[in-house]
């Protein structure tokens, strides 16, 4: 996608003035945050059915098939975050929604009308890509306002939609400013103003973030959602990272192998993933029979690492399974921890690997078998508020209680409030 990208952006950001829509019509009505649910049915914002993308697969071979069978509508006004694992079919799939890709099988519908034979151009679309693909010798306004030229604005409205956009991005002032002597950040802000310039119907954005570095991915997902919502854009998200998805998006749809494995928002799809594998792409790091996990009853039972392995009680329905989220394991350390008496079920002895202080908290790496052998977990130390500075000479709970060290054997529980139960198999 990206090597034809600067080509594709250019042919689907000239597409709204061919396809005869007036920039500067107003904005569609309906805020984005009252608008969570999809549309069925009732021929409004996109409507994806049983779509096929398949790749290669002449003379003989078998072929790729990157998208298989997916079904997704997304309101007006809503923003819909595709997330998966690399090579899962979210790129093929924004690509056939695009038209940039042909459709093996099913439609692609858009304000009820299938857009089967409909070129990008003609879609109505902006597209947004990873590397922002501005153009090199187009100062910054000059790129804003690449699709309104391409629409034919008079030039006063031009100048006020290019501004109105450069301070919407968080860019004023920026317009005669050479793009070569733009941040990545910068750039990526230019590319998000230039493909809201012409007010497409839909924006489909593929991994727009995932060049910049941590820190102002977060940052940018955080203005990104906020952009979107204030111009009311309709728009599809592609991103591999799910704090991204969850930042920017009102649902998120987790893809694998070509497949929707679950539609939801956010806080759904957290406290309640539809099934192990979602779990697992969405950060969950263990996995424990509700039974063995014993997370329902008997609050502050000390029972296996008071028993030692092999003494845990299996029982209960066994057709469940607690997820254990970043948040769900704790190392109690020191006997007058609270979270000793309140945190229900088994307690587990854990081989600490090591310790470090991540963003304010303190966070163990163990090798613990909670059950399906050991497995390398982290584990939320009760220990603190913590002085960085006691980091430095950490005592372990041997010797007496703080932070756990290399090579001490600490108690660790599940913690209900970060853990989610999921259907096993
Ligand atoms: N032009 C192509 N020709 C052949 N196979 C392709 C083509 N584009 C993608 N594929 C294959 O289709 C599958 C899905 O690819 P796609 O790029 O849609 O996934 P993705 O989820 O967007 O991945 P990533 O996050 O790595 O970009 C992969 O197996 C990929 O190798």
């Amino acid at each position: 996608m990206r090597d034809t990208a600067p080509r594709e952006a250019e042919r689907a950001e000239a597409g709204p003035g061919e396809a005869g829509r007036v920039v500067g019509e107003p904005a569609r009505p309906g805020p984005a945050a009252a608008q969570v649910g999809p549309a069925v049915g009732d021929g409004a914002g996109l409507e994806v059915t049983s779509a096929v993308v398949r790749y290669g697969g002449r003379r003989g071979r078998a072929g790729t098939t990157a998208v298989d069978g997916v079904s997704l509508s997304v309101a007006p006004g809503e923003v819909v975050a595709l997330l998966g694992p690399s090579g899962c079919g979210k790129s093929s799939l924004l690509r056939a929604v695009a038209g940039l890709e042909p459709l093996a099988g099913g439609r692609v519908v858009f304000g009820g009308d299938d857009l089967a034979g409909v070129p990008v151009h003609r879609r109505g679309f902006g597209l947004m890509f990873q590397d922002g693909q501005l153009f090199p010798h187009r100062d910054v306004s000059r790129n804003v306002a690449y699709g309104l030229e391409a629409a034919g604005v008079p030039r006063a409205e031009r100048a006020a939609r290019v501004a109105e956009l450069l301070s919407d991005v968080g860019l004023d002032g920026y317009g005669p400013r050479a793009v070569a002597t733009l941040s990545g950040g910068e750039r990526q802000r230019v590319a998000l103003a230039r493909a809201l310039a012409p007010r497409p119907r839909l924006l489909l954005l593929d991994e727009p973030l995932s060049a910049l570095d941590r820190g102002l991915r977060e940052r940018l997902a955080a203005e990104l959602r906020e952009v979107l919502v204030a111009t009311r854009t309709t728009a599809v998200f592609v991103t591999h990272d799910h704090d991204e998805a969850f930042a920017v998006a009102d649902r998120v749809a987790v893809m694998d192998r070509g497949r929707l494995l679950q539609v939801a928002p956010p806080a759904e799809l957290w406290g309640a993933p539809a099934s192990r594998r979602v779990a697992e792409f969405l950060g969950y790091q263990a996995f424990v029979p509700e039974g063995l996990a014993g997370t329902t009853g008997r609050p502050g039972a000390d029972s296996a690492a008071a028993d030692g392995p092999g003494e845990r009680e299996p029982g209960g329905s066994g057709d469940r399974l607690v997820a254990v989220g970043p948040a769900g394991l704790r190392v109690l350390c020191g006997l007058d921890n609270p979270a000793r008496a309140t945190l229900p079920g088994l307690r587990w002895e854990a081989a600490v690997v090591a310790t470090a202080f991540r963003r304010g908290r303190v966070e163990v790496t163990v090798d613990v078998d909670l059950g399906a052998g050991t497995e390398r977990l982290v584990a939320l130390s009760d220990v603190g508020p913590v002085a960085p500075g006691a980091l430095v000479t950490p005592v372990g709970p041997r010797s007496g209680g703080g932070l756990p060290v290399t090579g001490d054997t600490v108690t660790v529980a599940l913690d209900p409030a970060g853990c989610a139960t999921v259907p096993a198999g």
